[in-house]
């Protein structure tokens, strides 16, 4: 079997003409890259809006009757544009012409997923036709069972259509097919989820994830200026970080690589010649006891407070019980002896709240419910921290001289991750507090 490499190029990687060129040098510096995966054409300077979101305000417009011609137009322009520069022969316009007719004629038979969709679906047609590769839909390679898990047989069909170890292939990525033949899209993000597992499906000795930054970082560089590169990192810390926010690689992808212990490369289009970061399966001796800090904001606390709740035998029980009744997932649940938190997405809360609290307050008979919103959770992670006297210590010192409140406190028990609930204002000056404490 040969070895071939999965590549999937980000939003920035493709945003234009020049990207795209970028792309093809890439494409063609390594014979085994064979596996191309493309997102939507991304921001061409941090002032744009990604073609994704103006597909998703032109489907919102359109889905009430309202004229969408400004968005669509900056859609429309932004592939004809690429089709032009690089002498493209594909009719582009007339999958434009054909999509804007269905939104002002037939709306009632697009869904969002399908419109929002087409942002990779015509990316990767024009890459495929750009680099001379075969197109295939990721419609035919990967499907979502009814609880929008990929279905195990998704990976022999990719296996199978992907087969042809000597073909260049293009696939589209942040979709599949629905439980009921429609167009499905993972969450925000997701074309990362797609790479993984054609990476996994085709057995690939590598996943490069193409980006704009010169892999991972020890945080987010919006946050803190010129922050230190990692060199590698291993699944478990980049779940973490990339579940805390570290946007850089969706957290669903490393599970699909995790199950074949493939390694996933994160490279800047943009400066191929640097070597980016490295995530693989064992753990490694770092310069500093962390390895990275990353930061969520949206989240709400679900306050409980019963005296001696300690001795309410399923007390905890039965309050998941009603989180899960209302389809509510939760995030972390700190308890003490008479009361118990629990985290969960504010969103998710908002559609909620009412029934939630209504429950708790009929079955459960507590003191005092509350929630709190606006929270948002900070993640200081790395291996190692396992065992090492003091580095609790040293991150609460750091936010106490900022005087930060701290509103949570969890230590999972995998003791690569120390989880720290604050005021969402308060978010950017935590990470650059424990930032400067570990690093500096
Ligand atoms: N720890 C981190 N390391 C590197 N980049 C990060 C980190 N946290 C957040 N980011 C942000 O992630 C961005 C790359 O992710 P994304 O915008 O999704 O790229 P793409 O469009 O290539 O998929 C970077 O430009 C950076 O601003
Ligand atoms: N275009 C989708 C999917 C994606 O993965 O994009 P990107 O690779 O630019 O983060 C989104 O914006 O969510």
């Amino acid at each position: 079997m040969a070895d071939r490499i999965v590549c999937k190029f980000g939003g920035s990687s493709v945003a234009e003409a020049k990207q795209f060129q970028k792309v093809k040098a890439i494409v063609e510096g390594d014979k085994r890259r064979k596996i191309v995966v493309v997102s939507a054409p991304g921001k061409r300077n941090p002032k744009e809006t990604k073609l994704t979101d103006l597909l998703y305000t032109t489907y919102d417009l359109a889905s009430k009757h309202l004229d969408f011609s400004t968005p669509w137009k900056m859609i429309c322009d932004r592939y004809l544009d690429i089709a032009k520069d690089l002498n493209l022969a594909t009719k582009i316009g007339d999958d434009l012409a054909a999509l804007e007719n269905k939104l002002k004629n037939e709306i009632d038979t697009v869904t969002t997923d399908f419109l929002v969709s087409r942002g990779e679906y015509l990316c990767a047609r024009l890459m495929a036709e750009y680099l001379g590769a075969q197109f295939v839909d990721s419609y035919d390679l990967i499907a979502f069972d009814e609880r929008y898990r990929i279905t195990p047989k998704s990976y022999e069909t990719i296996a199978q259509k992907l087969s042809d170890e000597n073909q260049l292939f293009v696939v589209p990525g942040f979709y599949g097919e629905g439980p009921r033949k429609q167009v499905k899209t993972f969450s925000r993000g997701g074309s990362d989820i797609s790479g993984a597992v054609l990476a996994n499906g085709i057995n690939a000795i590598v996943y490069e994830n193409w980006t704009d930054v010169s892999g991972m970082l020890m945080t987010d560089p919006r946050i803190v200026e010129n922050p230190k590169p990692i060199s590698y990192v291993s699944y478990r810390e980049i779940r973490e970080l990339s579940y805390s926010g570290a946007s850089v690689l969706h957290d669903e992808s490393i599970a699909p690589c995790r199950a074949k212990n493939i390694p996933i490369n994160i490279r800047n289009t943009n400066r191929p010649e640097d070597a980016g970061t490295i995530i693989g399966p064992t753990p490694e001796t770092t310069d500093y006891p962390i390895t990275g800090i990353a930061g969520r904001k949206g989240f709400s606390m679900i306050y409980i407070e019963k005296s001696m709740m300690n001795k309410e035998v399923g007390f905890g029980r039965r309050i998941l019980a009603i989180l899960e009744g209302e389809g509510l997932s939760y995030e972390l649940s700190p308890s003490g002896i008479d009361s118990m938190s629990i985290v969960v997405d504010t969103k998710s809360l908002e559609a909620v709240q009412e029934a939630v609290l209504e429950d708790i307050l009929l079955q459960m008979h507590p003191d005092r419910v509350k929630v709190f919103p606006g929270i948002s959770l900070v993640a200081t992670v790395g291996h190692g921290m396992t065992n090492k006297v003091g580095i609790a210590a040293k991150l609460f010192n750091a936010l106490a001289e900022k005087e930060i409140n701290i509103r949570i406190i969890d230590q999972g028990s995998s003791q690569i991750n120390i989880l720290v609930g604050v005021d969402e204002a308060n978010m950017e000056i935590a990470i650059r507090a424990i930032y400067d404490a570990f690093v500096k």
